[in-house]
């Protein structure tokens, strides 16, 4: 089997925050189709040189700072690529369409309904998913007041993506806190997803779901539908592959370090990280003893970005 081609990829946003889409031209492969700028690396090209040259080439733009996004593995009829995506985030010269292509600013929230190529389509979930994710620490079920507290804090502190998780508590118990925080979330355009119980968040209406591993491993099918989100908590290739099979919008990988009530649990590092997330083909947060600053380090391994539950919650 040929080796897959390395293609990168730039998201380039204007000042509203639409993202530039160039049309595939006749006669390329998936011709019609809008997709990132970007092109393929040539033999021996670093990711972000090839880049630099591709939007240079396609747009004559110089490329003045940008950080991995997301890596996209993906199986075409005709070759298997690794579709390398990054945020461009500064830049010099104005975008024009260098090789007869046309281009369009497009709106984040209207990116779905363009027809993309497939390996696109987990590059859409990552403009959509935020960089950082709370999941909420135990509490005990009187604790209720303390714990929505802690929630309305961390979405005033700019939080947008929370996993109510309290496996513990009575369901009665369990309804009434995700009802509140479900509120509470929805007042800061902030998600929230609730752990383990897909019946539960349709019922409420909640954003999403996120399954343990156990949960997800019983599952041959994406258990809820296609407009709310579905995370899965995975701590090896099997686990990522099995949440691609199921349908997740994004994944948890963990633990990268050690963390407290863990500490049997053999720590990835950030390298075996690295090695395990190229494979997904959807977004992976890192989990497992991460701090705030740890966010760079995470994008740099491939990541989302960071989850965790006391490093964002005070
Ligand atoms: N640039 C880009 N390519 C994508 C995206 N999604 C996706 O599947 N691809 C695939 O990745 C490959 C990129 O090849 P390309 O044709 O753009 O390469 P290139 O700019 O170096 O052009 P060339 O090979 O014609 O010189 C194609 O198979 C393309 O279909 C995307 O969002 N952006
Ligand atoms: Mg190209």
């Amino acid at each position: 089997m040929p080796a897959s081609v390395h293609v990168v990829a730039g998201v380039l946003r204007d000042a509203g925050g639409r993202v530039l889409l160039a049309r595939r031209p006749v006669g390329k492969h998936l011709a019609g189709l809008w997709e990132f700028p970007g092109g393929k690396c040539d033999a021996g090209e670093a990711p972000v040189d090839a880049l630099a040259r591709e939007l240079r080439e396609e747009l004559g733009i110089v490329v003045e700072s940008a950080r991995p996004l997301i890596a996209v593995p993906h199986r075409y009829p005709e070759q298997d690529i690794l579709l390398d995506v990054w945020q461009v985030s500064a830049w010099t010269g104005t975008p024009h369409p260098h090789e007869g292509q046309a281009l369009a600013w497009v709106e984040q929230g209207a990116l779905a309904q363009v027809e993309m190529p497939p390996a696109d389509r987990p590059v859409i979930a990552a403009l959509a998913l935020p960089d950082r994710y709370l999941i909420t620490p135990a509490f005990e079920p009187d604790a209720l007041d303390e714990l929505l507290a802690g929630i309305e804090r961390a979405c005033r502190r700019g939080l947008r993506l929370v996993q109510l998780r309290q496996p513990h508590w009575p369901r009665a118990r369990l309804a009434d806190a995700a009802r509140r925080a479900r509120d509470a979330c929805r007042e800061h355009g902030a998600r929230l997803l609730l752990n383990g119980d897909v019946q539960l968040a349709m019922v409420l209406g909640l954003d999403g779901v996120h399954l343990p591993a156990r949960i997800a491993a019983g599952l041959a099918e994406r258990p809820l539908p296609a407009d709310r989100w579905l995370g899965v908590s995975c701590h090896d290739a099997a686990e990522l592959l099995h949440a691609v099979r199921i349908g997740a919008d994004f994944a948890t990988l963990s633990p990268v370090f050690p963390t407290p009530g863990h500490e049997h649990a053999q720590a990835l590092g950030w390298e075996r990280f690295a090695e395990l997330v190229v494979h997904a083909p959807m977004p992976v947060y890192a989990l497992g003893g991460m701090e705030g600053e740890d966010v760079d380090a995470a994008w740099m391994a491939g990541a989302q970005g960071i989850a965790a539950i006391r490093a964002l919650w005070s």
